[in-house]
């Protein structure tokens, strides 16, 4: 939260979103004067006791947030990202791209091109103009995501007595990708999170399990750190589909070629391209499903 501390006596508004089925309780506070400590944010994100969500999307214009100041030049606004279980992640890739349909649902932004400040850094965002027909669900979201950082190192991801090999992958946050045969192998991911070396991944991992759909086309199950079993995930989707890239003998900064993926989640479809520069871009959709305001109990510090 800002410099001065403030409790919240009057009822918040909130929206929910999604992205692919990834979704965040998103809470609009551009003088970042609203307290969310993790115990709340878990509340929030709590699908009995709360509102429900993967993760919560707080929106802090950069300049109002201390890790975000510094960006202020480049980008208005600051995604300050959460896990289901509060804690704080460096990117969210389909967290981006609800943040950006938010703004411009909320007047802030217009379709076209923006900059949105992360703690992975300034992300461009392109938001292109809604299909007719299209109602409230806008056009599709383009994100540039950045580079795929893949150590050497292979790792090894362990769920039901199972175990693969898997490739380490940092899209700015960490990820560890299988090649599985089938994707029921993995299991029940939402009651047992798979098992990866600490060694690597000290601050926990991204957890992804895919299986081949035809030339470029993937399918993938997530187990998310700090949030479980997800429908969706940006950054995965970007690792599988640069890790697929890699496993085919595929690199666009060898053959100066795009390389394009088409990643199949459970909750919908998204399309990662590799550019020769090694920039990788995501897109996908990205809805607003509802509106409303949060009861002050929910958001002290003591369980209510
Ligand atoms: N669902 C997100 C990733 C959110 C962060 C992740 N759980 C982590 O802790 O790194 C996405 O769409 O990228």
């Amino acid at each position: 939260m800002g410099d001065v501390s403030t409790s919240q006596t009057s009822p918040l508004p909130f929206l929910k979103g999604h992205g692919t089925e990834n979704d965040f309780v998103i809470v609009p506070d551009p003088d970042n004067a609203v307290d969310l400590p993790a115990a709340t944010v878990a509340r929030l994100c709590d699908r009995r006791a709360g509102i429900g969500g993967d993760g919560l999307l707080h929106v802090v214009r950069s300049a109002a947030h201390p890790e975000a100041r510094h960006m202020a030049g480049e980008a208005e606004w600051f995604m300050d990202y959460r896990n289901a279980d509060g804690s704080v992640a460096e990117m969210c890739g389909n967290g981006v791209r609800v943040f950006a349909r938010y703004l411009q649902r909320a007047g802030h932004i217009d379709a076209g091109d923006m900059s949105l400040a992360t703690r992975g850094g300034v992300k461009k965002v392109h938001i292109a103009k809604a299909p007719s027909g299209s109602g409230a669900t806008g056009g599709d979201i383009t994100v540039s995501m950045g580079r795929a950082v893949l150590p050497e190192e292979g790792v090894t991801v362990s769920v039901s007595g199972r175990s693969w090999p898997a490739r380490n992958v940092n899209m700015g946050n960490p990820h560890a990708v299988a090649f599985v045969e089938e994707l029921a192998h993995a299991g029940d991911l939402l009651t047992v999170p798979p098992f990866t070396p600490a060694s690597v991944y000290p601050d926990g991992v991204n957890v992804e399990f895919v299986v081949d759909r035809g030339d470029r086309h993937v399918a993938m199950r997530v187990h998310e750190r700090g949030s479980g079993e997800t429908r969706s995930c940006g950054t995965g989707a970007c690792a599988v589909a640069v890790a697929a890239a890699r496993r085919d003998n595929l690199d666009p900064a060898v053959t100066g070629a795009p390389v394009t993926y088409t990643v199949d989640l459970p909750g919908g479809r998204l399309v990662i391209t590799e550019r020769p520069d090694g920039e990788i871009e995501m897109t996908g959709g990205a809805v607003i499903v509802a509106e409303g305001t949060i009861d002050p109990v929910l958001l002290e510090t003591e369980r209510p």
